[in-house]
């Protein structure tokens, strides 16, 4: 039975929440002010606790740090007065698991209670998120778990939530997660791509319109926002909302209500919203092409993704996802993956994120045919080109800085020259050796040719600058590969 504190200055709310929680076979004590529920905080382990913010003795959002801190620590739901989003911003990004607006209705106490004491109990357990239906959403990283964790939360309330981060991150699958794991869940899942709405259709397409409300109107339409009734509206690329469709959707989201186009009465939509983006709406906002108080509105709720390159240890995992999928589509068997090639995709940087991994994967697959490992010469050629580039123009880029800083001295800290001149000449030798191995490709016959060096000297060289021959080795590998590559395209 888990123990649930209440702190509300109302005396009647605080036995109604108290007999809701205790009908979900929970202990409840309550607190009528801050002091009272501080004290009760120290001598009982909580593991819920239910804050009003406008409290007699003082703002519940202020001691939110030191009730999350006290023994058992206790996810706190924050009771706001309704139609005060900043409040219930502010709570989330304090740290609150959520929020109930006033007046707080069974069903709308019942769900984030019960996912909050969910939560608690599985972090307690296992130090673990909550398990959630991950519709896909791989990755276990420390990033992306954290991600999930506001998935859940997310989940368990009403409150709208903006998606944020780079193209292919999964913002779209993040959505989903969210629905299907919330009480919407038997509801629609509606998608709105804002990009791709045509300026002079989007107020119909998205509030519907009647039968000859303008020319071409031949039929009565819904709209996407009524189709979403008791779902959950996803707009996506919520920044390419043309300005005037912004303010009326405001209104829209405020009282989740409208007028189709030539229609004569208002139509209701009990729809949750979801947006996304991969803009930064807040630079939006500075140029007047965002509203902001849609901007606020949208982001009461925050989930910023990762990109994959601050994922990376999800890489190899997603690799042998996608390869999974996509064999299963195919009809094959899955191919076997070579150290090499996830040694690959974990140097590459992936601006595309992991729609672009799944595509290189699916490529590399095709690519591989009859073949039942996965090697680095199966990925698509730009990807190959750029991993072989990647190093030297690191090398060059280093090279230029050098020549650009070598002569740059601190008026402040003039070095003697014979040390500046030591330290220069070190500095260019160890670049000298990394373009040279680069260059011969971790061979070290063929470095000692190209530079006149002797075997023992130039490993010697190598060993004082402590430069691998092995890391040079995989790339030699890569560009050999696509040196064969471009002699067989040739042929
Ligand atoms: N964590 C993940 N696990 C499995 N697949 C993923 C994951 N993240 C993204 N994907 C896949 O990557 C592709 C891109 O994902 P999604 O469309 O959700 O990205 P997005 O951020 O919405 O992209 P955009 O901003 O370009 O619309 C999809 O095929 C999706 O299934």
């Amino acid at each position: 039975m888990a123990k649930i504190l209440i702190i509300d200055d109302d005396v009647q709310l605080c036995k109604a929440l108290s007999l809701v929680v205790k009908r979900m076979g929970n202990e409840a004590d309550c607190a009528f002010t801050l002091r009272q529920g501080l004290r009760l905080l120290k001598g009982n382990s909580f593991e819920v606790v239910i804050l009003d913010i406008s409290l007699p003795d003082g703002n519940g959002l202020e001691f939110l740090p030191q009730i999350k801190d006290s023994a058992g620590s206790p996810e706190v739901i924050i009771l706001s007065g309704s139609g005060d989003p900043e409040g219930a911003e502010l709570a989330i990004r304090n740290g609150a698991w959520s929020y109930i607006s006033k007046p707080p209705t069974l069903t709308k106490i019942q769900l984030p209670v019960q996912r909050a004491l969910d939560y608690h109990e599985k972090k307690r357990n296992c130090g673990q998120p909550v398990v959630l239906k991950r519709a896909g959403l791989v990755g276990e990283s420390r990033l992306f778990l954290k991600s999930l964790e506001l998935v859940a939360q997310a989940a368990a309330t009403e409150a709208n939530v903006l998606i944020t981060g780079k193209t292919g991150t999964g913002k779209e699958l993040f959505a989903r997660a969210i629905h299907e794991n919330s009480r919407r869940v038997h509801g629609p899942f509606v998608i709105v791509d804002c990009a791709a709405l045509p300026e002079n259709l989007v107020e119909s397409v998205l509030l519907g319109h009647e039968k000859g409300a303008f020319t071409g109107a031949d039929r009565r339409s819904e709209g996407l926002v009524r189709q979403a009734h008791g779902g959950t509206l996803f707009l996506d690329e919520v920044g390419e909302l043309p300005l005037a469709m912004q303010k009326a959707f405001l209104r829209v989201l405020q009282t989740r209500r409208f007028r189709p186009i030539g229609g004569l009465t208002e139509v209701e939509s009990n729809f949750r919203l979801v947006a996304a983006t991969n803009r930064n709406l807040d630079e939006l906002v500075t140029v007047w092409k965002f509203r902001q108080d849609l901007l606020f509105r949208l982001r009461t709720l925050c989930i910023e993704l990762p990109t994959l390159r601050d994922r990376q240890d999800d890489i190899p995992r997603l690799a042998h996802y996608f390869n999974e999928s996509a064999c299963r589509a195919l009809g094959i068997k899955p191919k076997m993956i070579s150290a090499e090639f996830l040694e690959a995709l974990c140097e590459f940087d992936w601006p595309g994120n992991v729609r672009e991994l799944a595509n290189a994967i699916e490529s590399a697959i095709t690519s591989a045919g009859g073949e039942p490992m996965l090697a680095p010469r199966h990925l698509p050629l730009n990807i190959r080109v750029r991993l072989a580039r990647a190093p030297l123009e690191e090398h060059r880029q280093k090279a230029v800085c050098m020549r650009n800083t070598a002569v740059i001295l601190d008026p402040e800290n003039i070095p003697q020259l014979k040390d500046f001149r030591k330290t220069a000449l070190e500095d260019l030798e160890c670049c000298y050796l990394e373009q040279l191995m680069a260059i011969a490709h971790g061979d070290i016959r063929t470095a000692c040719a190209q530079s006149g060096l002797s075997r023992a000297r130039l490993y010697a060289l190598l060993k004082h600058h402590a430069i691998e021959r092995t890391v040079k080795r995989a790339m030699s590998d890569q560009t050999a590969d696509l040196n064969r590559e471009v002699l067989d395209s040739r042929v």
